[in-house]
């Protein structure tokens, strides 16, 4: 289970308060809020990356060597990766074998691709290859960031008909960050609305 109670955030003069949460492996949760309100710094500190002042956090213990059990998946893939690597080499950074090679079929996503930059591919592609980068065996929750904001309908929704079913079958639970209610209604089981400042 990943729980977080009573946390906030302090930064130069602003205090950002995080809404309460709790999230168990295959379950799909919404937050939804106002820009500016914290969203990103609040799966960033979930994905271990900044601390702040949390009453109570729980989260999947980080085993050395071995890729954080919580990813986060952020909105411009682009800057996701580096753009000097090949695609498979930032694979390789969390994958330790070729184990991503079934999911490159089920993502629509081309072998050849691999030998490419970042900047040699659509932002579908690379939003695609940025999930299957975290979607290593040890992962157990994934934070998606708006991941689908900037892409059309249809492969908006090819993206997240894909990552349900791959979340179902492997027991991942989803935090969905999204503006989209729409979204958010139409694949969360529950949504959390962001605190009133
Ligand atoms: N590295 C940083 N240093 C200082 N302040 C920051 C930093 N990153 C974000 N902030 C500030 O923290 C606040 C929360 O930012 P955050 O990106 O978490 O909001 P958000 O809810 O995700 O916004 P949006 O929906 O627009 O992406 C904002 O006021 C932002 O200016």
């Amino acid at each position: 289970m990943l729980t977080l109670r009573n946390g906030y955030l302090h930064r130069h003069s602003q205090s950002i308060q995080f809404p309460d949460l709790c999230l168990r492996r295959g379950e799909v949760v919404g937050i939804s809020g106002p820009s500016g309100v914290g969203k990103s710094s609040l799966a960033s500190v979930l994905a271990g990356m900044i601390t702040a002042d949390i009453e109570l956090l729980e989260l999947p213990p980080k085993l050395v060597n071995q890729a954080n059990p919580v990813q986060w998946l952020i909105q411009q893939s682009e800057f996701a990766f580096n753009p000097r690597l090949t695609l498979k080499a930032s694979l390789n950074e969390s994958w330790k074998d070729d184990g991503y090679l079934p999911l490159l079929q089920e993502y629509a996503l081309e072998a050849s691709w691999l030998a490419r930059r970042p900047s040699q591919l659509s932002g579908g592609q690379l939003q695609r290859f940025n999930l299957i980068r975290a979607l290593v065996p040890t992962t157990e929750y994934l934070i998606c960031d708006e991941v689908t904001a900037h892409l059309d309908m249809v492969t908006q929704a090819e993206f997240w008909q894909q990552l349900l079913a791959c979340a179902k079958r492997r027991n991942i639970g989803l935090l969905v960050i999204s503006h989209d209610e729409h979204l958010l209604k139409a694949i969360c089981q529950r949504v959390i609305n962001w605190p009133q400042a």
